[in-house]
């Protein structure tokens, strides 16, 4: 199987180039997969997989760390985002907002075309370009998505992939809990750790 992994920073998997001995670079060949490092945003991750993707690969792997509007999910856990909507594309109309769909351009959700069962909890989430850190708009959000969790990138690679119609994984592990911003709170360091325990692990079990 030739796997893609694809994350937004080199910091978010650090620790699987160090197990692997790899040098970091923005796209790196090995021997039992590639990995492509986008850049934060999902314009840049849109960028960056036009450039790398090609039907070649049988997975695309996206990992990184994540917010969580749910708080029955640790900061620490690592979580299977299934299904993910460009939360901010539509248009407003005055206190309303008007998604994508229902102004008639298309799609704005993507789903994790595999079945591989990972034994991970399955959630719903959202990419923005906007982190939040505001009740208001936090409130909105719910609202209108009632999204699990939310990160930067994670729809523009679902979107790539049903593009070519290359089965495609979203595994994150949550950093912060979405709130007014709180910094202080945001435990990225275990949740980078947990992240790559989980993906040293699946890089180990899908090359024996
Ligand atoms: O300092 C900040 O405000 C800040 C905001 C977002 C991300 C960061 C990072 O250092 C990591 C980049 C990476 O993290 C993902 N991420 C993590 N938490 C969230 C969130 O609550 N909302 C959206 N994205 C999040 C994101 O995918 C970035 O690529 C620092």
């Amino acid at each position: 199987m030739k796997l893609l992994v694809v994350a937004a920073t080199q910091a978010e998997i650090a620790p699987t180039l160090a197990h692997f001995g790899i040098a970091s670079n923005n796209f790196i060949e090995t021997e039992n997969f590639d990995l492509l490092i986008t850049g934060v945003g999902m314009v840049a991750t849109a960028f960056s997989l036009g450039k790398q993707l090609s039907n070649q690969y049988n997975l695309v792997l996206n990992v990184g760390i994540a917010g969580s509007f749910d708080r029955n999910i640790a900061l620490g856990e690592v979580v299977n985002i299934t299904h993910d909507t460009f939360a901010e594309l539509g248009a407003e109309d005055h206190d309303d907002f008007i998604t994508l769909p229902q102004l008639g351009f298309g799609e704005n959700a993507f789903s994790s075309n595999t079945e591989t069962t990972l034994g991970l909890k399955k959630v719903k989430g959202i990419t923005v370009n906007k982190v939040h850190g505001n009740a208001h708009s936090i409130e909105k959000t719910i609202q209108l998505h009632q999204p699990q969790t939310e990160s930067m990138e994670g729809a523009a690679v679902f979107y790539a992939c049903q593009q070519l119609n290359i089965p495609a994984m979203q595994i994150r592990s949550i950093s912060n809990y979405v709130e007014p911003r709180n910094r202080e709170s945001w435990q990225i360091g275990l949740a980078v750790k947990n992240l790559n325990d989980w993906l040293i692990e699946f890089i180990n079990k899908s090359s024996n």
